[in-house]
C-alpha cells in the first residue's frame, strides 16, 4: 500500500489526529524526569505504550532527541520502531532539506527500512527549490512512504518567506502546493506526498486540496483552535490532520490521562470541523 493509502485507513479507522512526541525540558521536569538520556527514554516509551495503539499518527520531534547527543538518536529509533510495531503511523518531524545529493542521504536515513530511523514519513523544507527535494519523494514512493513538505507553517515569523511573491506572481506558499499537486496527479487514490498547514494561520488565498493530506499543527500551545480548522481549510478539511504536542503531552505521565487529552483533542476536532474526523465521511 502506498503511505496515502495506509493513512487514508488510519485516519478512517482511529480518527484523524497525530499527536507529537516532544520531549521539552519542561515537560521532563513536569513528569517527573530528568533531563537526561533516560528521561528521554522513559518519556518517549510511557507516549508510545499509551498512544501508538490509539491514535492515527505519532510524530516524534528529531530536535529534542538529538539535543541529548547520539544515545539520544538511539531513543528515536527505538521509540520510531516501538510506535510502528504498535500499530501507529510515524511521522519524523525532521524538516530536513538541502542540495539534492545530500537530500538523498536524508532519504536513505528516514524513508528507506534498511535504516534503523526509516519511519512513515518525514517533514521537508522545500526552501532550496522544490525540485532539491526529488531524491526524498522519490525515495518515499519508492518504498510506500510519504513526504510532508512545508508550505504555510504554524508560527508567526513564516509568513514573510512563505507569502512572498515570485517573478511569475505566485506566492512562494503557492508554488510549493503546486508542485505537491503535481507530484500526487502522477498515482491514483490519495496522494502521498502532503503539505503542512499550519492551524493558526490568517486565510490565503490558495487552493489548499493538493490530492493528499494537510498536516495542520498549531491546535492547543500555539493557540489555535478547533472552529479556527474549519475557518482555514474548507472544502480541504477531508485531507486535513492536526497536530498536537505540548497540549496532549502536558496530561502524562499518566498513560489514561494521555489517551483521555488525545480523546477529547480529536472529539474538538471533529465538533470544530462539523462531522467526521476533520469533516471525513464516516459512512
Ligand atoms: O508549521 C509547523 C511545522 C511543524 N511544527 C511542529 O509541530 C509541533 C507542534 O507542537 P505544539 O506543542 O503542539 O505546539 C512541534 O514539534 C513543531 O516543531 C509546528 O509547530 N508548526
Amino acid at each position: 500500500m502506498t503511505f496515502g493509502e495506509r493513512l487514508w485507513a488510519a485516519m478512517d479507522r482511529r480518527g484523524a489526529l497525530c499527536v507529537g512526541i516532544d520531549p521539552h525540558p519542561s515537560l521532563l521536569h513536569d513528569w517527573g524526569l530528568d533531563d537526561d538520556v533516560a528521561g528521554l527514554d522513559r518519556f518517549a516509551m510511557s507516549v508510545v505504550d499509551a498512544l501508538a495503539g490509539e491514535v492515527a499518527v505519532l510524530k516524534p520531534q528529531s530536535a529534542f532527541f538529538e539535543r541529548h547527543g547520539s544515545r539520544g538518536v538511539a531513543v528515536l529509533e527505538r521509540t520510531v520502531a516501538a510506535a510502528r510495531a504498535a500499530g501507529a503511523l510515524v511521522l519524523m518531524d525532521a524538516k530536513r532539506g538541502d542540495i539534492g545529493s545530500t537530500v538523498q542521504a536524508y532519504a536513505d536515513a528516514y524513508l528507506d527500512p534498511a535504516s534503523p530511523l526509516c519511519a512513515d514519513a518525514v517533514t521537508a523544507a522545500p526552501y532550496l527549490g522544490f525540485g532539491s527535494l526529488s531524491p526524498l519523494v522519490d525515495t518515499a514512493l519508492a518504498h510506500g512512504n510519504g513526504v510532508f513538505v512545508l508550505a504555510l507553517t504554524s508560527n508567526p515569523e513564516g509568513g514573510e518567506v512563505q507569502r512572498a511573491v515570485g517573478a511569475d506572481g505566485r506566492t512562494v506558499a503557492g508554488t510549493v502546493l503546486d508542485h505537491v499537486r503535481a507530484v500526487n496527479a502522477r498515482t491514483p487514490g490519495w496522494g502521498s506526498v502532503g503539505c503542512v498547514v499550519g492551524a493558526t494561520i490568517d486565510p490565503v488565498d490558495e487552493d489548499l486540496d493538493v490530492g493528499g493530506p494537510l498536516l495542520a499543527p498549531g491546535l492547543g500551545a500555539q493557540g489555535a483552535d478547533p472552529a479556527d480548522l474549519r475557518r482555514l481549510f474548507g472544502n480541504a478539511l477531508t485531507s486535513v490532520l492536526p497536530a498536537v504536542s505540548r497540549s496532549v503531552l502536558a496530561a502524562g505521565p499518566d498513560p489514561a490521562a494521555l489517551r483521555r487529552a488525545a480523546e477529547s483533542t480529536l472529539d474538538a476536532a471533529v465538533r470544530g470541523a462539523g462531522e467526521g474526523p476533520s469533516g471525513r465521511d464516516q459512512g
